[in-house]
């Protein structure tokens, strides 16, 4: 439940630059949710404009009549926010050193970009007083790099690592769990918009080895470049070697590894490297599956942290880069660093019997016909469905006689039902004890 806020601040001109996997989900957002995004800015956020290279290709999402434009200059010449999603170096770069003259602040997911030219444009939007943020840029929905730029500002990173390209790691998942061939791994990512428009930048570690560069440059304070990246990516990774690795209690995941090293000489200095590598099964990253992807950062005194989430995928992405919007347009609006806080959404608080959840309900019970019977009837009464019976008979009685424990766990139910239910079945007098009640989550 939302009341929307009305903004006193004059609506924000939001130029969206493609609309492909992620242009057209962070267009669709736009549009369908903009009295929440209107709250949380401070302005309404007015989608004046979407650049694309044909008014007539097949689009993912349906957009107003008039929105569309091939006249991308015009577009970044009259916005407050400008969103460039549509990739590649050129005519991105000159779009967006075109919207910080203007004055307008950016949002890009254009890591290829960033890791080639970061430098002359932070440097141009500095010197404009504009935002470019690029949250999206790096592990896709991951809040990942305003967490240390921002988070993490007074410690000192000393290592980062992370599974940060999903194509690749849906490859090699996909290899290793279901023993799929590398190109059908490839086309099912390609399909699910994982891939870059040339997926090469994938599968040769390109891509990672960007977001390692924009990932070691945030963390070590200093600008590192692509060309700084010792990368190889996955093309020589046989099905061969993911059997093997198996057969030894290994995964293979493609990694991004920025570090703090020391040289022969004893000087310091940052290794920053994609390569494949094996993990041992317990490890945590092995345990990222698809697209996913995970980065942990080792850090002096926060010591380690993990972020973990969907890195690919247009709805993800998209996120990643409203989130940003949303941030630039508070600071268009207040000036400063924007709200600590937003209270447009006025939504009550519930109490726990509100809440669904699943219980594992330990039982002793006496071992006799008919029990589980009536046990199962108390449920179905309450609505709430068993999901798993287990019964374990032990000698442990007087005189020996038997007894029985049983462990049901629910599917997920209200709590209040869950709760009589609970009530009622204790109150059986076949039941000798209810040794246990627990919640259960995650299934
Ligand atoms: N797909 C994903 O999961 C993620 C993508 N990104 C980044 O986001 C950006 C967009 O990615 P996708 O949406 O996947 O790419 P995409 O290839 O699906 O979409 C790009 C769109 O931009 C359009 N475009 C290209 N040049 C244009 C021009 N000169 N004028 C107008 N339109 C033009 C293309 O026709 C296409 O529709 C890229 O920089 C990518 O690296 C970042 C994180 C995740
Ligand atoms: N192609 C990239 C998209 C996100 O950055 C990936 O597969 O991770
Ligand atoms: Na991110």
């Amino acid at each position: 439940m939302t009341t929307p806020a009305t903004p006193a601040a004059r609506a924000l001109r939001v130029a969206l630059l493609g609309c492909g996997t992620v242009g057209s989900q962070v267009a669709r957002i736009l549009l369908d949710d903009a009295d929440n995004l209107a709250g949380r800015a401070g302005a309404r956020l007015d989608l004046v404009g979407v650049a694309v290279r044909s008014l007539d290709a097949e689009r993912d999402v349906e957009l107003p009549d008039g929105l569309l434009t091939t006249d991308a200059d015009a577009l970044v010449a009259d916005a407050d926010i400008v969103i460039e999603l549509m990739g590649g170096i050129e005519p991105a770069k000159s779009l967006i050193l075109r919207a910080i003259a203007h004055g307008a602040a950016v949002v890009s997911g254009n890591k290829a970009l960033l890791a080639l030219d970061g430098p002359e444009l932070y440097e141009q939007a500095d010197a404009a007083g504009v935002q470019l943020s690029y949250e999206a840029a790096v592990a896709g929905a991951i809040p990942i790099l305003r967490p240390i730029r921002d988070s993490l500002s007074g410690d000192r990173i000393t290592r980062v690592l992370g599974i940060v390209n999903g194509t690749t790691n849906y490859i090699l998942d996909q290899m290793d769990s279901t023993g799929a061939q590398f190109d059908d791994a490839l086309q099912a990512a390609q399909h699910l918009g994982y891939a870059e428009a040339d997926p090469t930048a994938d599968i040769e570690g390109h891509d990672a080895a960007a977001k390692a560069a924009i990932l070691a440059s945030l963390s070590f304070h200093t600008r590192f470049a692509l060309e700084d990246v010792s990368c190889e990516g996955i093309t020589s990774v046989t099905a061969d070697d993911i059997a093997a690795a198996a057969e030894d209690g290994y995964v293979i995941k493609l990694l991004a590894i920025a570090e703090l090293l020391t040289d022969a000489t004893g000087a310091e200095g940052i290794g920053v490297r994609v390569h494949p590598t094996l993990l041992p099964r317990t490890h945590p990253l092995a345990a990222v599956h698809g697209a996913f992807n995970a980065v942990f950062v080792e850090a002096e005194n926060a010591g380690e942290l993990m972020f973990y989430g969907q890195g690919a995928g247009g709805t993800p992405t998209a996120s990643a880069v409203l989130g940003d919007v949303v941030s630039a347009a508070r600071r268009r609006v207040l000036g400063g660093p924007g709200r600590t806080e937003t209270t447009t959404s006025q939504v009550p608080a519930l109490g726990i019997d509100a809440v669904r959840t699943s219980y594992c309900i330990a039982l002793q019970v006496v071992d006799e016909p008919g029990v589980l019977a009536r046990i199962a009837q108390i449920f179905a009464a309450n609505g709430v469905s068993i999901e798993t019976m287990r019964q374990r008979i032990r000698q442990d009685g007087p005189d020996g006689a038997t007894t029985a424990e049983l462990r049901i766990v629910t599917h997920r139910a209200v709590e209040a039902s869950l709760a009589a239910t609970v009530r009622q079945v204790a109150e059986l007098e076949v039941i000798t004890a209810v040794s246990s009640v627990l919640r259960v989550e995650g299934i």
